[in-house]
C-alpha cells in the first residue's frame, strides 16, 4: 500500500516511470501480445489511434503507436502548460488514450472554491446520518450487552410513556452494531413471544432473500432471552434519521409565526409526491407478491422515508412469524395488501389515520384536493370487487406517471453523480496531506536539527512553507485552498514546472521542479516507514 501515496499514478506500469529492469518485462509481456486487448485493463488499448469504440481507424491502424506516457510532461494533457489561469483555461484536445491519473481538476476562481466539495444541504443531512449512527443510549436503560452478535444498543423510541404496540404485541425497535462486519442494524423485539414451532422461522429466509430499493431488508430473526423475557427480535437494514410517513407528513405540526402572527401549518401532501409513494409502494409490494410473500402491514407508521421522497416499506416478515400458527391462503393475504394500500393513500391525502372511518367523507376530500387518476387509484385498491384484483393492473392505471417517476429517479442519480464529481480528489488528497504529517517535524528528530534542514528534508519543509505559509505584501497570510490544491495536484502528478522555494529567513532560495519535491517526499517518507509496517 505504501506505494499508493503520491506515487499511486506513478505506480502504475507506465513506461515514463518504471526502472529500465521493470519497464522491459512490462513492455516484453505486451510485445508478445500486442493484439490483445484487455477492457479492464486501462494501460491496455487496443491503438491509440482507433475509432471510437476500439473501432478500427479509417487508416487501418497505420498510425505509429504513440504511449502517452513517453511524451514529455509539457505535452501530457494540459497540466503544465500556460492553461492554469481559472477563468480562461486553455481548451484542450483529446486524442483517444488510455485514462490519464495525472489529469487532474483545473483550479477553479476563489470565489467557487466551495465547489470542491460537495453541497452543503447534502453533507449535513450525511454527517447528521453518520452522528445519529454513532449515539449511544444513555447508562442505566437495563439493556442487553450483547445479543446472538449484536452489541451497543439505543432504543429508537422513547422509552417513558405509553407502551408502543405492535399488534396484540408490545415491541421495541432498537439500533445495533453487528459484531460481524461492524455496521448498525434495527432491531425490532416484540415482547413476551414464545416460538412454538421452528418453521415460523420459514418465511424470514425468503424474505431475507428480497432485495428491493423500497423494501427494508430483513436480515434474521431469532428469539432471545438477553432481555429477561422471551423475546422475538426481527434483524433489518438500518436507515438513519428514516423518519416514518405519519412522522413526515400526518403528525400534527406545532403552530408557526407567520407575518407577525401564530399561524396553523398546513400538513397537506402534493399530488406529485403522493404519486411519488403510489408508484414505489406498488413497486415494492409486486415484488414482494412476485416473491410469493404477502406485505402483511401496510400502515403510515410502518412506512419510512429514507431520503428525498424515497419510501421503503419496513418491518416485514414479523406478521409473518406472529402469525404463523393461523395458516392463510396466501392469494388472500395479497388481496389484503392492496386493500391496506388503497386504505393508505386515503389516510395519506385526508391527512388522517383514522381516515377509512368515514368513508364517504375521505373519498370526498380525495376528490375535492386530489385528481381523478388518483381517486380511482384509491378505489380501485379497497373495492371489494368479486373479480381477482392484483399490483399489475394497478400498474396499467398509473401509466406515463411511471415515466416521470423515472425520469425524477435519473435526475436524482445525475444530481448526485455532480456532487461525487466534486469529491473526485479528495480522498487522494488527503492521503497526500497525511504523508506530509508524517513526514514534517517529526519529534524523534528533535534532538537532530540537522535532520528537517538538510536534504530531501529541507527542500519539503520550504515547499511546506510555498503551499501553506505565504504572506501577502501586507505580512498577512495567505490563505487560499485553490492555491493548495493546485499545488498538491502538481506535485501529486510531478510536473516539471518549477517553482522557487524560499528560506524563511530570506537568506536562501531554491529553484526546484514539482518532480524534484516529489521525489524529495518519496525518499523521506520511505526513510520515515522503512523500520515500520506502513499500512497506508
Ligand atoms: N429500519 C429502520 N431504520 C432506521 N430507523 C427505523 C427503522 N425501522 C424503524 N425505525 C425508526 O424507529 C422508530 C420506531 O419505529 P416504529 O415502527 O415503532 O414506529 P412508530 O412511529 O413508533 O410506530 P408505532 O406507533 O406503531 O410504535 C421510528 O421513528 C422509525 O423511524
Amino acid at each position: 500500500m505504501l506505494n499508493a501515496f503520491i506515487s499511486d499514478s506513478s505506480s502504475e506500469p507506465s513506461s515514463a516511470s518504471l526502472p529500465p529492469s521493470e519497464k522491459s518485462n512490462y513492455q516484453e509481456a505486451h510485445d508478445d501480445h500486442p493484439d490483445q486487448y484487455d477492457p479492464f485493463n486501462p494501460y491496455s488499448y487496443p491503438d491509440p489511434y482507433a475509432g471510437h469504440n476500439g473501432q478500427p481507424s479509417e487508416d487501418d491502424g497505420q498510425v505509429p503507436v504513440v504511449n502517452p506516457y513517453d511524451l514529455p510532461p509539457d505535452q501530457m494533457l494540459g497540466y503544465d502548460n500556460a492553461g492554469m489561469d481559472p477563468y480562461y483555461p486553455t481548451p484542450m484536445t483529446y486524442t483517444r488514450q488510455p485514462l490519464n491519473y495525472h489529469l487532474y481538476t483545473l483550479p477553479r476562481p476563489e470565489a467557487l472554491a466551495h465547489k470542491y466539495f460537495i453541497s452543503d444541504d447534502i453533507r449535513e443531512e450525511l454527517q447528521k446520518r453518520s452522528e445519529t449512527v454513532h449515539t449511544t443510549a444513555p447508562a442505566g436503560l437495563g439493556l442487553p450487552e450483547e445479543l446472538q452478535g449484536y452489541h451497543t444498543l439505543v432504543p429508537l423510541e422513547p422509552l417513558g410513556g405509553e407502551r408502543r404496540k405492535f399488534g396484540n404485541w408490545y415491541s421495541m425497535v432498537y439500533r445495533a452494531t453487528s459484531s460481524n462486519d461492524g455496521s448498525t442494524y434495527v432491531l425490532r423485539r416484540i415482547e413476551n413471544f414464545r416460538l412454538m414451532q421452528q418453521s415460523a422461522f420459514s418465511n424470514i429466509e425468503a424474505w431475507s432473500r428480497l432485495r428491493h430499493s423500497n423494501v427494508i431488508s430483513v436480515h434474521e430473526a431469532f428469539t432471545t432471552r438477553a432481555f429477561n423475557d422471551s423475546s422475538l427480535v426481527v434483524v433489518y437494514d438500518d436507515h438513519p434519521n428514516a423518519q416514518t410517513l405519519y412522522e413526515a407528513h400526518m403528525k400534527p405540526k406545532p403552530p408557526q409565526y407567520q407575518n407577525g402572527r401564530l399561524q396553523a401549518q398546513s400538513n397537506r401532501i402534493t399530488e406529485r409526491t403522493v404519486w411519488s409513494y403510489v408508484i414505489q409502494i406498488a413497486n415494492a409490494i409486486k415484488a414482494v407478491h412476485d416473491a410469493g410473500l404477502a406485505v402483511r402491514l401496510i400502515d403510515p407508521t410502518k412506512i419510512l422515508v429514507t431520503g428525498k421522497n424515497r419510501v421503503r416499506i419496513g418491518s416485514c416478515g414479523v406478521v409473518d412469524v406472529l402469525t404463523h400458527d393461523a395458516q392463510t391462503d396466501i392469494a388472500f393475504l395479497q388481496q389484503d395488501d392492496l386493500t391496506m394500500f388503497g386504505a393508505l393513500i386515503f389516510m395519506l391525502c385526508c391527512n388522517n389515520l383514522a381516515a377509512m372511518n368515514n368513508m364517504q367523507k375521505a373519498i370526498d376530500h380525495l376528490g375535492r384536493y386530489y385528481s381523478a387518476d388518483l381517486k380511482s387509484v384509491a378505489l380501485f385498491l379497497i373495492s371489494k370487487s368479486g373479480s381477482h384484483k392484483n399490483i399489475g393492473q394497478l400498474f396499467d392505471m398509473i401509466g406515463s406517471r411511471l415515466l416521470t417517476e423515472l425520469d425524477e429517479a435519473e435526475n436524482a442519480v445525475d444530481r448526485l453523480e455532480g456532487e461525487l464529481m466534486t469529491e473526485l480528489e479528495n480522498a487522494r488528497l488527503v492521503r497526500l496531506l497525511c504523508k506530509f504529517g508524517f513526514i514534517n517535524e517529526r519529534p524523534e528528530h528533535n534532538h537532530e536539527t540537522r535532520w528537517s534542514e538538510t536534504g530531501d528534508r529541507y527542500i519539503i519543509k520550504l515547499f511546506r512553507d510555498y503551499v501553506f505559509h505565504q504572506v501577502d505584501e501586507m505580512g498577512r497570510p495567505v490563505v487560499n485552498l485553490t492555491h493548495v490544491l493546485a499545488c498538491l495536484n502538481k506535485l501529486d502528478a510531478g510536473t516539471d514546472e518549477r517553482i522557487m522555494l524560499v528560506s524563511r529567513d530570506e537568506q536562501s532560495c531554491l529553484v526546484v521542479s514539482y518532480r524534484e519535491v516529489k521525489a524529495c517526499i518519496d525518499s523521506a517518507f520511505r526513510c520515515v516507514t522503512s523500520s515500520t509496517n506502513a499500512i497506508i
